[in-house]
Formats: C-alpha cells, structure tokens, sequence
C-alpha cells in the first residue's frame, strides 16, 4: 500500500459551488449602485484570483470608474464574507475528502478566497474538521499563482523541500501554474470554473467526479515513488 502523504484542495470550483453566491453578492452591489447585473456565466469566468482580480473584471466589464471601487469591494465582502445560501459541495467532495483523511492522508486548503468567508463555509458544510490547515486568499501578501500560499500550506502539513511528497487538487489555471510552481503534482477537477483547455494546463491527472478522486490519488502517489530515484 502507498504511503500518504499530505494532500491540499482548492476551494471554489472543486470542493464547493460558489460562483451563485459570488453572483448574487456582486449583482446586489451593482444594483445599489445603479449599475445593470451580469449574467452568471460572466461572474463565474472572473473567480478564481480572488477578490481583488474579480473586481478588477467586474469593473472592467461594467466600465466603472476605478475611483469607486474601495468602496464596491467593501459592499461586497459585507455580503460575501457569510453568502453560503446559493453554494453546493460539488457531487461525492465530502465523502471523498473522509475517505482520504480516513487513508491516512493529512488535508489541507489553499484558496484565493479571503479567510473570514472561507472560514464560514467550511464551518456550514462541516469541513473544517477535515481540513487542519488553511491558507486563504488574504493570508500571505502573495495569491495562486505565486506558489507561496501552497509552500505555506504544505510545510504546516509537514511537506517541505524542493519537491515535496504531497499532491494539490484545484480546478483552475491559478492551481495549475501555482503546483507546477512548488513543484508539486496537480489533479485537476474537470467540472470547476477554468476557462483554458485542459491540455493547455500543467497537470498530473484529471477528474470529473469526486468519486474517482482517491483511486486517482493512490495511482498518482504510486506513479511518483517508482519514478522517484
Ligand atoms: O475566490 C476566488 O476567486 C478563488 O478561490 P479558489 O482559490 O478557492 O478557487
Ligand atoms: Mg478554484
């Protein structure tokens, strides 16, 4: 049997369905504002870099003056930083994670989401316990896909070095450049918010239902220690 060793998940877009929060949080303030809604197809496409990057998008696609945006952002994260009503664990997420921590495996998050609403939809679908690190959005000056919020992550795992022995599961391009930046191997999540072909991402493996994920995961692991030297 493999070894386990630690494996670290990105949030929104792999083990949760967020962007109908986001959605609503983002066209409540445009509304205030008397600026027209965006569609949820547009929204979901802006997540992925965090709530800055989103606003630069949404500021960008409604022709915002930038001089109000300190002020949108704070409309904003009043709304978000507890917005769970429209969000969805992904089919299969939480059995899976149980099954992994059950393995033995040591779970951590790395998201570009802020800390204060990361912590409160952990805590509503009843992760937090699953999860005993997390590295948010907020948490390091840098954000994915600067590999030091996962460094962070993985070395309070107990996973450090050049290359360590762990695994980062995420379903975007900010995942996908920030694990091949550690370097670590990347299991992609099919069914998140990435806009890029698959092929054109670095990855180690990809998944379309969270079913799949530890027989995927135990493959992988066996995969790198025959090839390790
Ligand atoms: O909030 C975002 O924009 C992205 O969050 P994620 O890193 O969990 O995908
Ligand atoms: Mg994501």
């Amino acid at each position: 049997m493999n070894r386990p060793c630690p494996i670290v998940f990105d949030l929104d877009g792999t083990l949760i369905d967020s962007a109908p929060d986001i959605h609503a949080c983002v066209n409540a303030v445009l509304r205030e504002n008397d600026i027209a809604p965006l569609p949820l197809d547009r929204v979901r496409s802006f997540i992925g870099g965090g709530v800055d990057l989103l606003w630069t998008r949404v500021i960008a696609a409604c022709a915002i003056e930038p001089v109000h945006r300190p002020a949108l952002i704070a409309a904003f994260m009043a709304r978000y930083h507890d917005a769970t009503a429209l969000t969805r664990l992904f089919p299969g997420a939480i059995e899976a994670l149980g099954r992994l921590a059950d393995a033995g495996h040591p779970l951590g998050l790395c998201t570009n989401k802020p800390m204060a609403p990361t912590r409160v939809v952990l805590d509503h679908f009843g992760l937090s316990h699953l999860m005993p690190v997390v590295i948010g959005g907020d948490s390091l000056p840098q954000r994915k896909p600067d590999p030091a919020p996962l460094r962070l992550a993985l070395a309070q795992l107990g996973a450090t070095g050049d290359a360590p022995r762990a695994l980062y599961v995420g379903d975007s391009e900010f995942d996908a450049h920030c694990a091949a930046a550690v370097p670590v191997p990347f299991l992609i999540y099919s069914k998140g918010y990435r806009m890029t072909p698959i092929d054109e991402l670095p990855h180690q493996a990809v998944f379309d239902h969270f079913d799949q994920l530890p027989g995927l995961v135990a493959a992988t692991i066996a995969g790198s220690d025959v090839s390790a030297p």
